[in-house]
């Protein structure tokens, strides 16, 4: 830790040096605070993903958002809510330069995009290159995007595609659908340029792949025991972006480690892995399965729109998914004036904010 670390009660907050020298250069060093809370009495229990009974909210620091108003490009990213990283620093000036690439974008729309884009390229993040990997060895990516005016697109299920944020983009502007899946989803990147046939393994990822041993596809009830025992998983990305009272949230994943190949998650699905009206915009991450189930990002919407605060209502949706599910997750939230929240009841979720300078 460096002097720029800063203790609070219960959590530890960590400025990333290596991202705050990145970001004075190109002058966003005023506009940003990053920051990961972990969770010391998770860490202690070992609690290996959530800890439902205990909801947190990153503090919001002064200066860490952005004053009412909202005229400037505003943004959240997430990382994904899960077990504390082993490299936290190194993961934060990447959400660092995600939420500053972000804010050069001329639009909601575009800044969610760019911002998951950086993320979808690192390969330390469930998303894009470094996702999760089914059962079959296959990595597939979903995403999904919805703006204030209820434009919504989705794409799911699609191997070799790193930019799954821009298909759900391009389903949401070229295509009168919100969700197109499969090999169809894939067609239609190709068809719109997006590359398709990308590497989404990683190191680390075929690593981890090649120390595991699936059952024989052939028995299912020994091959479905074994992805029970496998499934699980974090790190995936999300964006949430306000200018002017416009909105756009957005979400990416490589859903989670040895799911059913197929299987898709609350990414993908409008209202569950992200929302956005007139009052603002949530990404959530975690245990997609609960989150759809609660349809989690709809939830912090509906607390924004009947007057909660975004950290008030990103703890309201955590509390609701803690009681009625055993899940582990987190969320960011972002209102219209530019407010932010963020809740999660995992061991921890890495953030990081950005205002246009
Ligand atoms: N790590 C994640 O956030 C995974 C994602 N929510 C999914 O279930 O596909």
């Amino acid at each position: 830790m460096d002097e720029r670390d800063d203790r609070l009660v219960g959590n530890v907050e960590l400025v990333a040096a290596g991202g705050f020298d990145a970001l004075a250069r190109v002058g966003y060093l005023d506009s940003i605070v990053a920051h990961i809370i972990t969770n010391p009495r998770g860490a202690l229990k070992g609690l290996p993903f959530s800890d439902p009974a205990s909801p947190r909210s990153a503090p919001v620091r002064e200066g860490y958002a952005t004053g009412p108003g909202g005229a400037r490009m505003q943004l959240i990213v997430h990382g994904g809510a899960g077990s504390a990283p082993d490299d936290p620093e190194s993961r934060q000036e990447v959400l660092d330069e995600a939420a500053a690439t972000g804010t050069g974008e001329p639009t909601p729309t575009a800044a969610v995009v760019a911002a998951i884009g950086v993320l979808e390229r690192a390969p330390r993040f469930n998303a894009g290159v470094g996702g999760a990997i089914q059962d079959d060895g296959v990595v597939r990516t979903d995403a999904g995007i919805m703006t204030d005016e209820r434009e919504v697109g989705a794409a799911c299920s699609m191997p070799g595609v790193r930019d799954a944020a821009t298909v759900a983009r391009t389903v949401m502007t070229e295509t009168p659908h919100v969700l197109v899946a499969d090999d169809h989803a894939v067609s239609l990147a190709e068809g719109f340029g997006v590359e398709t046939e990308a590497d989404l393994t990683t190191e680390r990822t075929r690593e981890r792949w090649a120390d595991l041993s699936p059952p024989d596809e052939g028995d299912t009830d020994e091959r479905l025991a074994w992805v029970r025992e496998q499934f699980g998983g974090s790190d995936t990305v999300g964006a949430v972006a306000v200018e002017d009272g416009k909105i756009a949230a957005a979400t990416s994943t490589g859903g989670r480690w040895c799911a059913l190949a197929g299987r898709v998650g609350d990414v993908p699905q409008v209202g569950s892995g992200f929302y956005a009206t007139p009052a603002g915009g949530a990404s959530a991450t975690g245990a997609g399965e609960d989150i759809a189930r609660m349809t989690l990002s709809r939830l912090a919407v509906e607390r924004l729109e009947a007057g909660d605060s975004p950290e008030t209502a990103a703890e309201h949706a955590i509390d609701e998914l803690a009681v009625e599910t055993d899940g582990g997750a987190g969320i960011i939230v972002l209102d219209d004036e530019g407010r932010v929240g963020s809740a999660y009841n995992t061991d921890a979720m890495q953030t990081s904010t950005a205002e246009q300078s």
